[in-house]
């Protein structure tokens, strides 16, 4: 419906519209290059009278995968993935209003752990991308973003989504998202001793509709779900290039993986353990003790999207389409169930008992949530994608004084 407007003004001239004559369209153009894809978010924006706020029309999303960081040794083949999918907004968008969209794209964990050098090689090829587009190219318009905005644009999204951003009753909601390098959590703390409590670069404050928010926020990197899997396995931060071997994984297995532009090398324990049991004491390496745990989250239910929400779909805890509402002892139940069976489950992902596993520990010993903690598992809010990417976009479209 992106052409709806242009429709009418073809037949009328502007001015003589019959309807919404001065209903103003516009876009915003946002890339998520993630550790394990890159996606691009088209938003539909539509200002029907300037003295009111533009409302949010739509969204076209799509994604390619690897991300980024798997071309750390080939910029130019990275940037071409990234052209791929500016394609698809020179259709989508109409050539009248080119110049006026803002195209940015902002990196994750997946750069962030590369080193200067190569991420910097990957953000300067897609800058050329983007200059030779014809679309609006803000200054900074490629970047690597940093942790904390990760977490906050994240909980703008979601509660903007779902209607608490606006009028006088904001119950607001924590977000946690698990990315494939980085995990955040966010909430909007209501406790003084959440405030005393937490390390300062924990509270950040943010501006957004006229509002501004205190925000507890950490993005921690290495914690996402496949830099878990390297950290269980011992593979991160090593040069060894051995067979890494786990009780997560089904017995007999042997096996390759990339992820970084690096090949690992992997298996089950053939004579040792497996199961649940032993599989849990190898994550509770990973997390036990490496995380902030606040008072306040314990009892109070969160929005939980990515990772979360794949392995929950992934083992029917949750409709893939619907979503859900879940207890953190769910994800415990099903790790159980897979990684005590793991030969039924080999048609799965090899990693899906690791996977649950490693959410189990993060949500019960890393974040200290309660067995009865509710989660609300979310991947698209009326239609839209519950992403960083929009809070992004708001406040990109702010900064350029284009609305908001
Ligand atoms: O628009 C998006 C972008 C990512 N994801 C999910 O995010 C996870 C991957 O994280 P990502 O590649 O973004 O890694 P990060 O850089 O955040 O660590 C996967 O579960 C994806 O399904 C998603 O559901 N929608
Ligand atoms: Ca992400």
């Amino acid at each position: 419906h992106s052409n709806r407007e242009m429709w009418f003004q073809d037949l009328f001239p502007p001015n003589t519209c019959p309807i919404n004559a001065k209903t103003k369209t516009f876009y915003g153009i946002m890339f998520d290059a993630g550790s394990t894809g890159t996606r691009i978010h088209i938003y539909t924006f539509v200002q029907k009278s300037p003295e009111i706020l533009p409302e949010l029309e739509g969204e076209i999303f799509e994604s390619v995968k690897p991300g980024l960081s798997a071309y750390a040794d080939q910029p130019e083949k990275g940037a071409e993935s990234v052209k791929r999918l500016l394609d698809m907004a020179i259709d989508a968008v109409p050539p009248h209003l080119w110049k006026k969209t803002p195209v940015v794209l902002k990196a994750t964990a997946g750069l962030r752990l590369l080193s200067e050098e190569k991420a910097q090689a990957l953000l300067s090829e897609v800058k050329e991308v983007f200059e030779e587009s014809p679309f609006l190219v803000p200054e900074d318009s490629v970047s690597i973003m940093d942790g904390s905005y990760e977490g906050i644009l994240a909980w703008i999204t979601v509660n903007f989504l779902t209607g608490q951003l606006s009028g006088q009753n904001q119950h607001t909601v924590g977000t946690l998202d698990l990315g494939g390098a980085s995990t955040q959590i966010t909430f909007l703390p209501r406790f003084e001793e959440t405030l005393k409590e937490s390390p300062t670069d924990f509270l950040t404050s943010f501006e957004m509709f006229n509002s501004t928010y205190k925000l507890y926020t950490h993005s921690y990197l290495g914690f996402g779900l496949k830099a878990a899997r390297l950290a269980t396995l011992g593979a991160l931060n090593t040069e060894d290039r051995q067979m890494f071997r786990s009780s997560c994984l089904p017995k007999q297995l042997e096996a390759e993986w990339h992820f970084g532009g690096v090949k690992y090398r992997y298996g089950g324990n053939k004579e040792g353990e497996t199961g649940f049991k032993p599989c849990y004491l190898e994550v509770l390496k990973v997390v036990k003790g490496k995380l902030h745990q606040p008072d306040e989250i314990r009892g109070s239910s969160f929005y939980a999207f990515s990772y979360y929400y794949d392995r929950a779909a992934d083992t029917n805890l949750i409709d893939y389409e619907q979503g859900g509402v879940l207890e953190v002892r769910d994800f415990e139940r099903k790790a159980k169930e897979v990684c005590d069976n793991m030969e039924r489950f080999s048609s799965a992902s090899p990693f899906l008992c690791m996977d649950l596993t490693y959410i189990t520990a993060l949500l019960k010993e890393g974040f200290g949530f309660r067995d009865n903690t509710l989660l609300q598992l979310t991947k698209k809010v009326n239609n839209i994608e519950t992403s960083w990417t929009l809070g992004a976009t708001f406040h990109l479209l702010q900064s350029l004084g284009i609305t908001y």
